[in-house]
């Protein structure tokens, strides 16, 4: 059980500084509604119905990516799950900011601009340090109290979320505690039977590492998505390289490959790989392809393919327990869909006990009409959640912990 304090706990007619993860997908530069929104609006709410003043702080995509962008369209989207106003000002920490937050009134609600376009949130450093920068030294005395509701960041050392509890009263949110105690019950937890992994996504790196972690917990991993290709390659098959626009690659490969030849050499008896991949043929079609028959480093492969799905499904069905971290493929695309939805219906028709994690990957639950009650929990967080699994403690709870 947690030892943090909670919104229970929190005296009337607080300025509150609350951190939530609002990071979504981006389509064209369009801000995807997801249900983090959902699941964070609860918080909000509660705390603009109580009557604080409530500023929001979150952050979105990565300096650099497509997906690093403004939070003014969150901002609406957020407003729409509350059911009321949420504005926003385009400032982290500077006169614009502190004005809005100084005229805010009680139960009105305001959005800073994505934290990380502020240089004191990245990179990650010693909470100490953290409460030192000047975004933390600047907001803090501007308010009560502190909430954090982003379980899933929580595994970051980043300003937002471990700098300010030094400075002020800090609370968890209601999404932090629903998360906290859904997933770390999970890694206390023993099961009969097997338990399997889908292990997918494109944060390799994040999925590669906890892998390393997992081997005793977990007797079966089923890789697919940037991670699956990336074994592939270490595999010696002509995948898992940058072609084209596709940056996903290479990188993930010199921070990991020598994890993954390891991980090959050590528990390759654990570990599937897709025996067949789909990409785009020249008439913008879904076509497959056995991974065997790849002799060109020529293509992006989006999603693992129809054999690769005939595999998987019944190590699902044999399993007592499967956790699922990240996509199989581009599933928002229906034509890659196939090996994303494949194991998770597999998964909603067995009575195994499932945990369906991360921000991206719980939302093709909804986009492909399966019901969330089929799932044992969908968590809205990916790499905390893999953390948590490992029983590894996350920094942004430790904090939280510690007030
Ligand atoms: N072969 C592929 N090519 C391109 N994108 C892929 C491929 N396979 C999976 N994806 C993408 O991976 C994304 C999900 O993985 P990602 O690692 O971003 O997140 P997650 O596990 O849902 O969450 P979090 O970001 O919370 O850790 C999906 O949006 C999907 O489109
Ligand atoms: O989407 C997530 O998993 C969290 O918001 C963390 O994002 P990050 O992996 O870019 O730190």
């Amino acid at each position: 059980m947690s030892t943090f304090k909670t919104l229970d706990d929190l005296d009337s007619d607080q300025r509150v500084l609350v951190r939530l993860d609002l990071n979504s997908p981006v389509e064209d530069g369009e801000v995807q509604d997801n249900r983090r929104f959902e699941r964070h609006a609860q918080t909000v709410r509660e705390l603009a119905e109580a009557g604080h003043r409530v500023v929001l702080m979150a952050h979105q995509g990565r300096p650099g990516d497509d997906d690093f962008v403004s939070l003014d369209q969150h901002a609406d989207i957020l407003a729409e799950h509350v059911g009321r106003d949420v504005a926003f000002v385009a400032d982290t920490y500077g006169d614009e900011a502190t004005e809005a937050i100084e005229s805010l009134e009680s139960g009105e609600i305001l959005l800073l601009e994505n934290t990380r376009m502020c240089e004191d949130e990245l990179p990650e450093e010693h909470p100490d340090d953290k409460a030192k920068t000047e975004f933390v030294q600047t907001l803090a005395p501007l308010f009560d109290a502190y909430v954090n509701d982003a379980y899933s960041a929580a595994h970051r050392s980043h300003a937002s979320l471990v700098g300010f509890p030094l400075e002020l009263p800090a609370y968890a949110g209601r999404v932090m505690e629903t998360e906290y105690e859904a997933n770390s019950s999970i890694a206390t937890r023993e099961f009969d039977g097997q338990v399997t992994m889908v292990v997918g996504g494109t944060k390799a790196t994040d999925v590669i590492d906890v892998m390393n972690n997992l081997g005793e917990t977990v007797d079966q991993f089923l890789l697919g998505g940037i991670a699956g290709e990336l074994f592939l390659r270490a595999a010696g098959h002509d995948v898992g390289f940058d072609v084209g626009e596709m940056d996903l690659f290479d990188d993930q490969w010199e921070e990991n490959h020598e994890t993954i030849e390891s991980l090959i050499d050590e528990r390759g008896d654990q570990i599937s790989l897709a025996v067949d991949l789909a990409y785009e043929d020249e008439d913008d079609e879904r076509a497959e392809i056995s991974v065997e028959d790849i002799d060109e480093k020529d293509k992006g492969y989006l999603d693992v393919g129809s054999d690769t799905v005939a595999e998987y499904d019944p190590v699902i069905r044999d399993s007592e327990a499967v956790f699922v971290k990240g996509a199989l493929g581009l599933f928002e695309d229906e034509r890659f869909s196939n090996g994303t939805v494949g194991v998770l219906e597999a998964i909603s028709e067995t009575d195994c006990f499932s945990v369906v994690g991360g921000g991206d990957t719980s939302r093709a639950i909804e986009m492909y009409g399966l019901d969330e009650d089929d799932f044992g929990h969908v968590s809205i967080a990916g790499g905390a959640y893999i953390r948590a699994l490992t029983g590894a403690s996350l920094v942004g709870v430790e904090m939280l912990e510690q007030n």
